[in-house]
């Protein structure tokens, strides 16, 4: 499902009414109508105690009044309640006003004072927020704050229309005050603000109501941003056919590990071969290597004569790293691999020269701080895993001005870099430097624990080797790895699973993706 910013989805409503003809006042009916099925569908049990409908002056405000329409006509108490005169509203929402005034709907109108509206929360079966959508310009206040603050203090289930009131559908930030909605029933297309934090707080659970805005509006209009949910892996996920062998599932190199690092290098190997490639080869000190022929069942080893003192892997083993890479599909370097010299210089050359897919993550990424030109020198696709620490340290900038705008920095990067960034944390985001770009939906705090990154850099090399384009090796890789953590959070608990059972749920979630990919096409 695309992902779109405010602005962006005014332009697609535009573009449907005047391009297509279809009615801004169907628009809002179908986006009425949709979520008053929805409001049916899950909170029958509270409905009969009554629906308010708390409406603003805009647009959103009409998509209240449509809905009161059609929780009435379905025989639910409504009361409706206007934060403006009737002065205030225009074109379809004005249209929709008149309609529930003519059918004699309880309509009342407040401004300063709400202590009716207050009594009137406390004595409802559920809340629909109408007050503002996309179009909130600015902070909130007046008896809209008061509003807001009377419904979250309220404890009563909250349904958001299109976005809940008070919330940036840009920078998904609380404009001074948010509604907290227990469901949001967001219109055509889910919008960046729903996805990241904080705006998932307030979103609660996200639902998207079809409002008949043309499939080719959005497939042609809508930007190349996605939303990695179920239904987007599930349409990007490719069971395997019978004829196939290990060969048909590519030959991971990882070159990874150094004195005390050598698990970071185990759990990219692990992350490789639960991803599913064919075969693992693990490039390594020859010092290290009797730890790594216990410790790795499935994964082969490949020891190398040069090495620096710390045990890392030295520039001076470049030709022999590039000859055993020939016939490989893609490789893992970075984690553990240590911060010597000579390790940073034959991560440079690698780089720049190994002519397979690479993702390159964690030690690897600080060795090209300052050293960006290599990426760009690069003969095969570069995705890059860093955490905010990393990414700050490869682009000389702060981690709090990463923390401000992370999916903006991301791009930024993608174009410094030429290469493909996913910017790990909450909530993950690709970016690629042909513009695409995603923002995971999958994943919970419990993964925040030493080595899944590891696990995750195994596992989109992995995909990479099974012949998964880039970006969508790197998003599929990243929601099925957060699938992971919320497969075990089920499972065992919010936290306190470690990055090897992350690796070792691998395949439930791959289970889970295919699974739903079968029913979607049944
Ligand atoms: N395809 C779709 O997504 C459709 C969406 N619909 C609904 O329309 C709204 C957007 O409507 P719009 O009139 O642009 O704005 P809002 O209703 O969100 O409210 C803005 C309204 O309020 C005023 N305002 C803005 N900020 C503040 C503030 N801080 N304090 C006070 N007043 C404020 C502003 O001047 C406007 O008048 C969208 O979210 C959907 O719910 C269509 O119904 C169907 C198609
Ligand atoms: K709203």
């Amino acid at each position: 499902m695309r992902l779109v910013y405010a602005r962006e989805m005014q332009t697609l409503d535009r573009f449907t009414i005047e391009e297509f003809g279809i009615p801004g006042l169907i628009l809002m009916e179908n986006a009425g109508r949709g979520t008053a099925e929805l409001i049916v569908e899950r909170f029958s049990h509270v409905l009969p105690q009554g629906a308010l409908i708390i409406c603003g002056p805009g647009n959103n405000g009409g998509d209240g009044f449509v809905i009161a329409r059609h929780l009435f006509q379905k025989g639910f108490p409504v009361k409706i309640f206007c934060l403006a005169p009737t002065e205030k509203f225009k074109g379809d929402a004005l249209i929709n006003l008149q309609i529930v005034k003519k059918m004699k709907l309880p309509l009342f109108f407040v401004d300063s004072d709400i202590s009716t509206l207050r009594q009137e929360i406390k004595a409802c079966g559920l809340i629909v927020d109408a007050i503002f959508g996309t179009g909130l310009t600015r902070e909130v206040g007046g008896h809209f704050a008061a509003a807001i603050e009377a419904i979250n203090q309220s404890e009563k289930p909250v349904i958001a229309v299109d976005i809940p009131s008070g919330l940036s559908a840009d920078s998904g930030k609380p404009l001074g005050i948010a509604v907290k909605a227990t469901l949001t029933a967001t219109m055509a297309l889910p919008k960046i603000g729903q996805v990241i934090y904080p705006g998932r707080y307030y979103v609660g659970e996200l639902k998207v109501v079809d409002i008949s805005m043309p499939k080719t509006v959005i497939e042609e209009l809508a930007p190349k941003r996605f939303l990695l949910d179920e239904s987007w892996a599930s349409k990007n996920i490719k069971p395997r056919e019978p004829e196939s062998h290990k060969g048909t599932y590519g030959h991971v190199a990882v070159l990874a590990g150094s004195r005390g690092k050598t698990g970071a290098a185990i759990l990219t190997c692990r992350g490789a071969l639960r991803g599913g490639a064919g075969l693992v080869t693990l490039v390594c000190p020859k010092s290290l290597n009797h730890i790594y022929e216990i410790a790795l069942t499935e994964a082969m080893t490949y020891p190398l004569e040069h090495e620096t003192e710390i045990n890392s892997l030295s520039y001076r083993a470049f030709d022999e790293i590039i000859s055993f890479c020939q016939g490989k599909k893609a490789a893992s370097i970075g984690p553990g691999l240590g911060l010597h010299q000579e390790t940073f210089e034959l991560v440079h050359r690698l780089v720049a020269r190994l002519d397979i897919p690479m993702v390159i993550d964690a030690d690897a990424i600080s060795a090209l701080a300052g050293e960006l030109f290599h990426l760009r020198r690069a003969q095969a696709p570069r995705i890059l895993t860093p955490h905010p620490g990393e990414l700050a340290r490869l682009l000389d900038i702060s981690i709090e001005e990463i923390k401000k705008n992370r999916l903006e920095i991301a791009r930024l990067a993608a174009k410094e870099t030429e290469s493909i960034i996913v910017l790990k944390g909450a909530a993950t985001v690709v970016v690629s430097p042909d513009g695409r770009e995603a923002v995971n939906y999958s994943g919970n705090p419990g993964l925040a624990t030493g080595g899944t990154g590891d696990v995750l850099t195994g596992l989109i090399t992995a995909l990479l080797a099974q012949g998964y384009e880039p970006f969508i090796a790197a998003c599929l890789g990243v929601y099925l790895h957060g699938l992971s953590g919320d497969i075990l959070a089920k499972r065992k608990g919010p936290f306190g699973f470690v990055a090897e059972e992350v690796a070792e749920a691998l395949p439930n979630a791959i289970k889970e993706t295919i699974m739903r990919k079968k029913l979607g096409s049944l």
